[in-house]
């Protein structure tokens, strides 16, 4: 076993995970074959990932459908056992589901839900205190907090399957966090939910991490999510780590250009525009650009000299953008 500093809240060290796939060919006849001859395929969806992330620290953690995400945070909760590597969260094996690990870590899983369907949130609420031992000042003061932030008021004793998607996900989150965990393990949080909502759970993971000096991985298709809440971003890719460094430098990398935005004063054709960059958009008055890095100054004071400008700026390219060129057409985090 490799010794690794005590100081980091996760790590993470050659982890990996293979999944061994039965196939099967259609109808009965293929169920038969199934029977006598099993065919085992190996999946590898995650190989061999490494990172730290600090106390306290928010890392999105990005990649394309099929990337290994969810594998890499079911692992870091325990619920997969890893096929190779090794992962410590608060210095704990996540696989041994110890419970000074399960009280101090949480996992919340947009797509699936964890609240009872026929009882009121509360009823939900009230169990998990009981798993999880929360004594009843500090039930209080946490669902105190949580009604706040995230307006818990009036939906709390509503039968679960009356509430909306958004309304649902607020409550799953409180029953998620109830036990005030220090690592949050977020795969898709605001998966479905309409922009108010998505902006009050983003709202609510910053405020708790704010609070608690929680260290936070955020998976997510909503880019509006992980700008807003990180500023590390981990990229996996087909398993592998492809990335890990801040937003700023993932821009700088997975592009070959900067976005150059032009007003005008005088309407200029996109013909006209095509001789100093690739045309991303061009309106008469207004126009983008996407110049190579390198050419940007050069570019930029042609365009000044030779066309009637009113602006010039000159930005990196929306991290949408960014990660569509990582990974080539396969819808990339962005999901856009
Ligand atoms: N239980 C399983 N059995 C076999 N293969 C699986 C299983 N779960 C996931 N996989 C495969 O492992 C790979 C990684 O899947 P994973 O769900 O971790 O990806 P992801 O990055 O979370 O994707 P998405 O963004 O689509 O949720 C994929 O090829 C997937 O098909």
């Amino acid at each position: 076993m490799t010794s690794m500093p005590t100081s980091a809240a996760v790590q993470v060290q050659g982890l990996r995970k293979q999944y061994a796939v039965h196939e099967k060919e259609p109808g009965f006849a293929g169920s038969l074959r199934a029977f006598v001859n099993r065919k085992t395929r190996h999946v590898e969806a995650v190989k061999g990932v490494s990172f730290d992330l600090a106390e306290g620290e928010v890392v999105g953690f990005l990649g394309p459908n099929g990337a290994g995400k969810t594998t890499t945070l079911k692992m870091l909760s325990g619920l997969l056992h890893p096929s190779g590597g090794e992962a410590r969260v608060l210095g704990f094996e996540p696989r041994r589901r110890e419970t000074g690990f399960l009280k101090q870590i949480t996992l919340v899983m947009g797509q699936k839900q964890q609240l009872l369907w026929d009882l009121p949130a509360l009823d939900s609420f009230l169990v998990n205190q009981a798993i999880y031992e929360i004594p009843d000042e500090q039930y209080r003061a946490t669902m105190r907090e949580f009604t706040e932030v995230l307006g818990l008021e009036g939906i709390l004793k509503k039968q679960v399957r009356k509430l909306s998607l958004g309304e649902r996900m607020k409550c799953e989150l409180a029953a998620a966090l109830l036990h005030r965990p220090k690592i949050l393990f977020l795969d898709e949080p605001t998966i479905g939910l309409d922009v108010n909502m998505q902006e009050a759970v983003r709202e609510f993971v910053r405020e708790y991490n704010a609070r608690h000096g929680a260290t936070v991985m955020l998976t997510s298709h909503y880019m509006a999510d992980v700008t807003a809440l990180a500023r590390r971003i981990l990229v996996i890719d087909q398993g592998q780590l492809v990335f890990d460094g801040d937003l700023a430098q993932l821009a700088e990398q997975g592009s070959g250009g900067k976005t150059v935005r032009l007003q005008f004063r005088q309407p200029v054709t996109s013909a006209q525009l095509a001789a100093y960059g690739t045309v991303v958009q061009s309106d008469a008055l207004s126009a983008e650009l996407r110049v190579p890095r390198a050419e940007v100054s050069g570019r930029a004071a042609r365009l000044l000299a030779e066309l009637d400008v009113a602006d010039l700026t000159v930005e990196d390219p929306p991290i949408e953008a960014v990660m569509a060129e990582l990974f080539g057409r396969q819808e990339a985090a962005s999901g856009a």
